[in-house]
């Protein structure tokens, strides 16, 4: 495993290093462009004209004024999403990435629709730690009640910002927690049910029980019930007040992409819950995406950089871990760990820990 990103970052010269800060100052406005060059076709135009097109030619296909064409290309040529040679625009490589990865656009669409207009509002999320930002979706303390209630576009996003990265890993976690042999499984932050429901069609003879806060549980009992499977039951709950319980029982508690939605003190707190609630046969897995654990440079800074949503649109107090912080968060509650497993999915790791006194 490599633990080496970003180290030595900062051997620029001076001119670049001004040339770099630049790139910054006006990534919003590179974002911007970029996007409505996807959004308007024109990224899919060039990618079909490999011999390249004048913009008079772009203007044309695009039904968009020269103008607008030279405009979003020019800040696209010093973007290198687009080249130019001879008075005709080609799409670069990074072009072709931006218009036709997956992965690519799920990350823009998320931060246009979800974090764009919010994170205008991060230095008040930071010294408040409060999610400022969310106050342009309404008047919420925390964005996961609103989930369902998003406007369409940013709750799309949203969803397939989420599955994207946790359903990437959600066939390797199957295996593993097949071959552990549970008979019950808590899925705790099981969202819309769709790990739960994946987990049922190949596994219908284990139990697998969701708890969520109930706007969440309420789209996955309409699921469950759509797909028509028995296997599932459903808890309605919010984990952090005081009186609510974990129920016991269970052979596995499965949290996936779920303690990265709570501060450090809130993760030991629900740790120690769910400990309560253990036999000395049960174990904890959990599935997140920490940045150091990555198998690339590019993964850990998709990872990192969510964190500032969690900070202005989330809830103001979380963020992505660093497996050496969480790891002491887990020392903590009293767990032990067991196994790590890397590289699941895009993403992912898989915690195994048990108690402690076992
Ligand atoms: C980032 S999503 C992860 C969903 C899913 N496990 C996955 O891997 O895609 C976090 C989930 O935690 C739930 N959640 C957040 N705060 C909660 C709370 N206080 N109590 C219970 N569930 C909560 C959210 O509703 C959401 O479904």
């Amino acid at each position: 495993m490599r633990n080496d990103f970003f180290e030595n970052n900062d051997k620029l010269n001076a001119l670049e290093a001004q040339y770099e800060a630049q790139k910054i100052a006006f990534s919003p406005i590179v974002f911007q462009v970029a996007r409505t060059m996807r959004d308007l076709n024109l990224l899919e135009i060039l990618s079909k004209n490999k011999n390249g097109l004048t913009y008079e030619e772009l203007a044309k296909e695009s039904t968009l004024s020269k103008y607008a064409v030279q405009v979003l290309c020019e800040t696209a040529l010093s973007a290198n999403i687009v080249s130019l040679k001879d008075e005709k625009v080609f799409l670069t490589k990074i072009g072709f990435f931006i218009n036709s990865d997956k992965m690519t656009i799920t990350n823009m669409n998320y931060n246009h629709h979800v974090n764009y207009l919010g994170l205008f509002y991060l230095d008040e999320a930071i010294k408040n730690e409060k999610a400022e930002g969310l106050k342009v979706f309404g008047d919420w303390e925390t964005i996961y009640p609103a989930l369902s209630t998003l406007p369409n576009d940013a709750k799309k996003s949203w969803f397939e910002f989420d599955h994207m990265y946790s359903d990437s890993g959600f066939k390797e976690a199957i295996k593993i927690l097949k071959e552990l042999k549970p008979e019950k499984i808590l899925d705790i932050g099981g969202n819309t049910g769709k790990f739960a429901m994946l987990f049922a069609q190949s596994n219908p003879e284990i139990e697998i029980t969701i708890m969520d806060l109930p706007q969440q549980i309420k789209l996955a009992k309409q699921n469950i019930y759509e797909k028509d499977i028995k296997s599932i039951s459903t808890y309605e709950a919010n984990i952090l007040l005081e009186d609510t319980t974990i129920p016991k029982g269970f052979d596995i508690i499965w949290m996936s992409q779920f303690l990265d939605c709570f501060k450090e003190e809130q993760i030991v707190k629900i740790l120690e819950k769910i400990y309560a609630s253990m036999d000395n046969n049960s174990e904890i897995c959990i599935m997140e995406p920490f940045w150091d654990r990555q198998n690339n440079e590019t993964a850990a800074f998709c990872v990192i950089n969510t964190s500032p949503y969690f900070t202005a649109m989330a809830n103001g107090y979380s963020k992505m871990f660093k497996y050496t912080d969480f790891e002491k968060l887990l020392k903590k509650a009293n767990l032990k760990v067991v196994e790590i497993i890397d590289n699941i999915g895009l993403c992912q790791t898989i915690i195994r820990c048990e108690k402690i006194s076992r």
